[in-house]
């Protein structure tokens, strides 16, 4: 979705990196049911297509000004998003903008690319890929964007990379796609929904409208989640007001039976976005002596669902290592 809106805005010409939809999109190109920008749209294709992240160097491109980053955010797997980019990043010219959920993202690449401006993008977008090249956009594209505080980039080069980013993303002016310079409040503020809502709708494989039909799931679990991350939020300086909770247990439309990323992963059998969702809010919070008990509780049931998919990928190997003391 982002590829389009970045075409049809007029303002951008997109390399779009394909991996398993690689073939279909190539021979059939992407066909789009938006709630935005219309149900039929078939056949779209962005300026280019490729299978692999261009190789600015060998391949003597000019620098990409912007690489934008939708790919999960997973650190407990190889590659890092660092190690994939790597290759496409012009230093001191390309900005990185990570349109992904979670918190500390931003930390391995400041580290990688020092000079680069790393812009946060905190979407709120609900897009399912049917099949491969097939999308489904059922919200509202409204998405938050600004710099990272990256130590190696002056505040104003930064702060233009973004605003410029929106400017071609929202080159209609008709999209909720804004400039916000609070990019910390931004991600504290969505993951009251993901570190809830993905976490358990993963477990339970169970879609938000169900969840609150139900009304244990939400007392029993999204609620005390919700009020954690709430807790650990301001105990991290982030004054999140007190009507989250209430609003964002209600943020979905129950007409439809939305399943939150982590749990259409879950079900496909993908890896889950669990440190960057879950893990990193937990550890910000106990570090602060916030405690968690139902957050911890989901990321030790999350981790074990992580482990299977691992074995049964052949990424881990069912056995003790020495200083397990439970052999
Ligand atoms: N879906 C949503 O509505 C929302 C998602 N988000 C966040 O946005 C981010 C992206 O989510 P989402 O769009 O759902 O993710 P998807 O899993 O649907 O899409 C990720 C895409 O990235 C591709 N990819 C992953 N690794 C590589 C690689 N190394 N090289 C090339 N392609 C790669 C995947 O290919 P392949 O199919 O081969 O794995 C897949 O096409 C996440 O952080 C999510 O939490 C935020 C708001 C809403
Ligand atoms: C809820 C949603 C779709 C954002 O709107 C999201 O962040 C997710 O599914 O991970």
């Amino acid at each position: 979705m982002a590829a389009y809106a970045l075409e049809t805005g007029g303002k951008a010409e997109v390399t779009a990196v394909m991996r398993s939809n690689y073939e279909a999109v190539e021979k059939n190109g992407i066909e789009i049911d938006s709630i935005e920008h219309g149900h039929d749209i078939k056949e779209w294709r962005p300026t280019a297509i490729r299978k692999s992240i261009p190789n600015v160097k060998e391949e003597n491109l000019q620098p990409f000004d912007f690489i934008l980053v939708t790919t999960k955010n997973i650190p407990d797997l190889t590659p890092a998003v660092a190690d994939i980019i790597e290759p496409a990043v012009t230093a001191g010219k390309t900005a990185i903008v990570l349109s992904q959920n979670g918190l500390n993202i931003e930390k391995p690449l400041i580290e990688r690319f020092p000079t680069n401006p790393i812009i946060s993008s905190i979407s709120y977008i609900d897009v399912t890929e049917t099949s491969h090249g097939r999308i489904l956009h059922d919200h509202a594209d409204a998405q938050k964007v600004g710099p990272f505080n990256n130590p190696g980039v002056s505040s104003e080069v930064a702060e233009e990379a973004a605003r410029r980013y929106v400017a071609a993303y929202n080159a209609t002016g008709k999209l909720d796609v804004v400039f916000d310079a609070d990019v910390k409040f931004a991600r504290w503020r969505k993951l009251v929904y993901n570190a809830s809502y993905n976490s358990v709708a993963s477990v339970l494989r169970m879609d938000t409208a169900r969840m609150r039909m139900s009304q244990h799931v939400i007392d029993d679990l999204i609620r005390p989640i919700m009020l954690e991350v709430v807790a650990a939020a301001r105990a991290n300086g982030v004054q999140l007001p007190d009507d989250v909770p209430d609003k964002v247990i209600r943020a979905d439309p129950t007409e439809n039976a939305f399943k939150p990323s982590m749990c259409q992963d879950a079900e496909k059998g993908n890896f889950l976005e669990i440190e960057t969702i879950v893990g990193e809010p937990l550890r910000e919070g106990e570090a602060k002596g916030v405690l968690m008990p139902t957050l911890r509780t989901m990321y030790g049931l999350l981790k074990g669902i992580q482990l299977q998919i691992k074995e049964s990928r052949g990424l881990w190997e069912a056995k003790f290592i020495s200083d397990n003391p439970y052999q």
